[in-house]
């Protein structure tokens, strides 16, 4: 797949040094002798996303908790738009929204109810809040669906009116704990969209994945968590840098195809089983061009050919010896 995330931060350029809204040091909690954050460091700037990128068990939900007041670090220091948890939960708490993986949104209550309950909480003025539950439900085009129950509601909607119910108080700073866990491809695609949407307003987001591909997609930047610590962090290009380059991969009829091709291409791999070769290069039609007159010029038959990439799955596998999601 080509990075696309080029065309996500061209749309969305992160602000030119903006101070950190979100800001944590040498952060460490255990469960027990289970350590599971073992002294992480993030910074997070304003405006900006930060996707955390790690496999089943890394920690990520645990730092969503120290990072939004609902844990206690075991040590460390953490900062959100400059309040300190520890001393001033309130004022952090006032700055921030939460979507978790378990839903707040209710069932038995209607989309609107859900949210006007959210405008209830935080105490806005009747007419304002009823303003904000009517705009948040058109901008995530549920208004036709306001009156019916949650629990009539796809997967993909629960999910859109769970974070509109995170809006309902303005934050600032908004952590998405696996947004779009369980998804379809669209309602991916649509929540990607909004996702980008709240960081063009200037607010500043820190997601958390097992999704390479939405990190790539949607982060100015992505901390690699494995093993109780950050073990990469960049933006999507930067840790593709760090990787082995593409490779191009011809795939062949039969032995004789594949063991011509190998005397006249310098391959860098071979797999007899799969009957193909993989060659160093990336899909520049120049190259492939060339790649194919010498196979004509050979006499030889192509089946397949196939441009590989590196994408963030390569990279997590570079960086910890695991494939990802
Ligand atoms: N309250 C708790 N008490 C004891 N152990 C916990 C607690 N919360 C989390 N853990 C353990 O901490 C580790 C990290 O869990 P966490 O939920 O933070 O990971 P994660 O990266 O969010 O994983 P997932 O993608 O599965 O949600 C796991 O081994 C988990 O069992």
């Amino acid at each position: 797949m080509p990075p696309q995330n080029s065309s996500a931060a061209a749309a969305n350029p992160a602000p030119a040094n903006p101070a950190p809204a979100i800001s944590a040091r040498g952060l460490r909690k255990s469960f027990g002798a289970n350590a599971v954050l073992d002294g992480i460091d993030l910074t997070v700037p304003a405006g900006t996303i930060l996707a955390l990128l790690g496999p089943n068990g890394a920690g990520k939900t645990t730092a969503v908790h120290l990072l939004t007041t609902y844990l206690r670090p075991d040590a460390g220091d953490i900062r959100i738009t400059g309040h300190d948890p520890a001393k001033n939960p309130q004022a952090v708490r006032r700055a921030i929204g939460v979507t978790g993986q378990f839903s707040a949104v209710d069932g038995y209550l209607t989309g609107r109810e859900n949210l006007m309950l959210m405008a209830d909480l935080h105490l806005l003025p009747p007419a304002v809040g009823r303003r904000r539950v009517e705009d948040l439900l058109a901008r995530f085009e549920l208004t036709e669906a306001a009156d019916k129950t949650a629990a009539t509601y796809s997967g993909g909607m629960k999910r859109k009116l769970d974070l509109a119910m995170t809006l309902v108080g303005d934050p600032k700073v908004i952590f998405l704990d696996e947004p779009t866990t369980g998804l379809d491809p669209r309602s991916r695609r649509v929540m990607w969209g909004i996702i980008r949407g709240l960081a063009a307003e200037g607010r500043t987001i820190l997601l958390t994945t097992q999704y390479l591909e939405e990190a790539d997609q949607l982060a100015h930047r992505v901390a690699v968590l494995d093993g109780g610590r950050i073990v990469a962090e960049g933006t999507p290009a930067e840790l593709k840098k760090r990787i082995p380059g593409g490779h191009i991969e011809l795939t062949f009829a039969d032995r004789t195809e594949l063991d011509a091709a190998a005397s006249v291409l310098a391959s860098i791999g071979r797999d007899d089983d799969t009957l193909t070769l993989q060659l160093a290069g990336d899909g520049r039609i120049g190259t492939l061009r060339t790649l194919l007159r010498q196979l004509d010029d050979a006499s030889v038959e192509v089946e397949a050919l196939a441009v590989h990439t590196p994408d963030l799955d390569d990279v997590f596998f570079a960086l910890t010896g695991q494939k990802g999601a």
